[in-house]
Order: structure tokens, then sequence, then C-alpha cells
């Protein structure tokens, strides 16, 4: 079948007309949009860092090392014996100092100061790499004012999120507590994904503008619903795993399949009223992280089965086979962190094996958008 036609009841005359079109376009448009699509992807490898990041500066312990929000002079870290002094006297005022690291000396301060200073320096590195380049690209007109303002939008969201941050570390500095808040901490987590998601969907949209054109199928169908739904109970599960982490429900119950022999911990449901279980009983978390994300890979398990069954292109194939290996991946993390004890490098691996997993599902979904007609793909004024 030629590759610009849909044998299906959508609308094929639309794809047909768009692409004419698009290929009319000046000579330098598919350039244009490899530069832009290309720097969008670099924003994305940079946030996966900056995940990767977060992950290992939580589970090191080193998160409330800076106790002062300077968005702009905080760039520079400190350079003399006396701003170090200030600083780690700052720090021994608050309980997690007193109750965790008493006497750990400024060698030990300094240890975990660093992960948290090189977290905040990476977040403005990736504002930076985002602001300098739109400025270039809307001057030279390489992007849309629909592109120009959605870009905007995400340098100011990626701000928020820098606030976001400094709201949840504050949370941390509260008399008796040793560690942030966890819906605090649920809240940033979930941000820096949904941030990351749109960003890498706008790269994907910008890559591949016109949608391959998919038969519409039953089976091919099931297959883009099915990837839709794993998509938005991965997005649960990822909240649900912000909780195990924040509640440090890893911690209770490492044994797999069962809970230490049961298959319910035995006090689900003590608390009062009942929806408080779902976020302060350790038990309870636990086991709802690890039904969400059976829930997932069993949802990501019936899309591969449907779709490889249908007559979808070589591309989509690819696609769900890629999304199969990385939720069996993501899970054993899961598993591996759990049984371990929430060792630092496993934890931080399976936060960060999550946006991976994140990026593969938005990637397969993105190659789904053609089944059946022309969907979701960026209007004329988007595309740079
Ligand atoms: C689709 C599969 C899964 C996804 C997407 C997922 C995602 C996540 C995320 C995003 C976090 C939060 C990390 C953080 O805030 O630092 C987390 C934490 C956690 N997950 Fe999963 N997870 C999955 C499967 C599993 C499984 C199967 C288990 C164990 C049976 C598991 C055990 C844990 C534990 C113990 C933590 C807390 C780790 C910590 O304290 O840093 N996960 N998960």
């Amino acid at each position: 079948m030629p590759s610009d036609t849909i044998a299906s009841p959508g609308s094929p005359s639309r794809v047909t007309r768009f692409r004419a079109q698009y290929d009319a376009g000046p000579a330098t448009t598919a350039r244009n949009d490899r530069r832009v699509s290309s720097w969008l992807f670099a924003i994305c490898f940079m946030l996966l860092g900056m995940i990767a990041l977060g992950g290992a500066t939580r589970l090191t312990g080193s998160g409330l090392s800076i106790m002062e929000w300077k968005p702009l002079s905080g760039i520079v870290p400190p350079l003399t014996h006396a701003q170090w002094a200030h600083l780690f006297a700052l720090y021994q005022q608050i309980p997690q100092y007193r109750l965790e690291h008493q006497g750990f000396g400024l060698a030990g301060f300094q240890h975990i100061f660093w992960l948290e200073w090189i977290h905040r320096f990476w977040g403005r590195m990736i504002g930076l790499v985002l602001f300098v380049p739109l400025v270039f690209f809307a001057a030279t007109g390489a992007i849309g004012w629909r592109m120009i303002a959605r870009l905007l939008l995400f340098f100011v969201l990626g701000g928020l999120q820098g606030a976001i941050g400094w709201f949840m570390v504050a949370s941390g500095f509260d008399p008796d507590s040793v560690a942030v808040a966890p819906a605090k901490l649920v809240l940033h987590l979930s941000f820096a994904f949904a941030l990351y998601a749109a960003i890498l969907w706008t790269a994907f949209s910008v890559r591949r503008p016109v949608p391959e054109p998919i038969a519409g199928s039953d089976g091919a169908v099931w297959t883009r619903r099915l990837v839709a739904v794993a998509a938005c109970v991965l997005a649960v599960t990822v909240v649900a795993g912000g909780f195990t982490a924040g509640t440090h429900a890893g911690f209770v119950y490492n044994s797999f399949p069962t809970m230490d022999g049961h298959l319910l911990p035995p006090h689900y449901g003590s608390l009062h009223p009942f929806w408080r279980n779902w976020f302060q009983n350790l038990g309870a978390v636990q086991f709802d992280h690890r039904a969400l994300a059976t829930l997932t890979a069993l949802t990501i398990g019936g899309a591969l089965v449907v779709g490889l069954r249908s007559s979808l292109t070589k591309n989509a194939h690819d696609a769900l086979m890629l999304l199969g290996w990385a939720v069996l991946a993501q899970y054993a993390l899961g598993i591996t962190t759990l049984l371990l004890v929430v060792p630092a490098w496993a934890g931080t691996l399976h936060q960060t094996f999550a946006a991976i997993l994140l990026s593969v599902t938005l990637f397969t979904l993105h190659r789904l958008r053609g089944v059946g007609g022309p969907i979701g793909r960026l209007s004329r004024s988007d595309r740079p």
C-alpha cells in the first residue's frame, strides 16, 4: 500500500492533502524540523538527568543541605571558608542534622551539599538551554508563533517546578521533621514527569508532523486504546511510587510476590477515614504501588498481544516490542529495589527508568497516531 493512503474508513484525503502541502513547503522545512526537534530531544535528555539527580539527592539524604532559595545568585557555590561556615551553621539548626548527621563535620556537610547544588545547577542549565535557542529560533523565523507560545509556557512551568522544589524542601525544615512532606514530594515528582512528557510529545510531533497512516482495523484501534489506557495507569503508578518513596514504604515488607507471606498487608484499612490508607499506611501505600504497577504491565501486555496480531506497520510493531521490554525492565527494577531495601543506586535507577518507560509509552502512542486517520498532529501554524 502506498504510504500516503489509508485503507480504512478514516479520511485519507486529509492526510494526502496535508502531506502535499507539507512537501510543497520551503526546502528548509524538513531541516528546520530536525534542528528544532533535536534541540527539544536534548532538553528531554537533560530532564532525564535531572530526574536521576533528584532521585540520588533524595536517597543520599542530601536534599535539605541548602537552606536558602536564591534563584539567580545561588548559581555561585560557596567559595570561601566563611561562606561554607555560614551554610553549615544554617544546616545545624534543622532537626535532620541533630537526628541523623550530628557531628559529621564540615567535610560531611560538603559531601551532601554538592549533590543538591548540582541538582539545582542542572535545573538552571535546562532553563538556559531552553531559553537561548528559543530566542534564536524565534528571531530567525524558524518556529511559528504558536510554537513560541508553547515553549515559553514550558519555560515558565520549568521555573514553577523550581519553586515547587523549594516549597517541598522547606517542608523538611519543620520541627521534628527529618524528611520532606510526602505530598509535596509527589507534587514535585509529578510536575517533573508531566513537564517532561509535554516537551517530549512536542519533540516527537515536530520530528514527525505527519502521522504514519495505519489501516483502522479493530485490532489497530484496540491497540491504540490500550496504549492510551496504559499511559494513564502508568501516570497513576508514578504518583503511587512517589508516595511509596515519600513515606519510606519501601523499607517494610521487603519480599515479593507476597508481602511478608500475606497477599494483602494485614493492616490495610486500619486508618480512618479509609482514604488515609492510600497516603499514610505504609503497607497499603506499597501494596497500591505494586498493584498499579502490575495493572500497567498487564495493560501493556494486552496491547502487545492485540497489536502484534494486527496489521500495524513495522514501525508500530517495533515500538510495541520496545514498550514490552521497557515495562518488564521497570517491573524488575522495582522488585530489585524492594528486595535490596532501597539502596540509593537501585532507587535512583528505578525512578529514572520510570521516566524512560513513560518516554517509550509516549513514543508508541505517537507512532499509533495514524490509526484510521490523521489525529493529533501539529497544525500548520504549530509547525516550525
Ligand atoms: C510499571 C512499573 C513501575 C513504575 C512505573 C514504578 C515507578 C515508581 C516511581 C516513579 C517511584 C518513585 C521514585 C521516587 O520518587 O524516588 C517508585 C518507587 C518505588 N517503587 Fe516502583 N514502579 C514500578 C514497579 C514497581 C514494582 C513492581 C515494585 C516492587 C514490587 C516497586 C517498588 C518500589 C519501591 C520500593 C519504591 C520506593 C523507592 C524509594 O524509596 O526510593 N515498583 N516506583
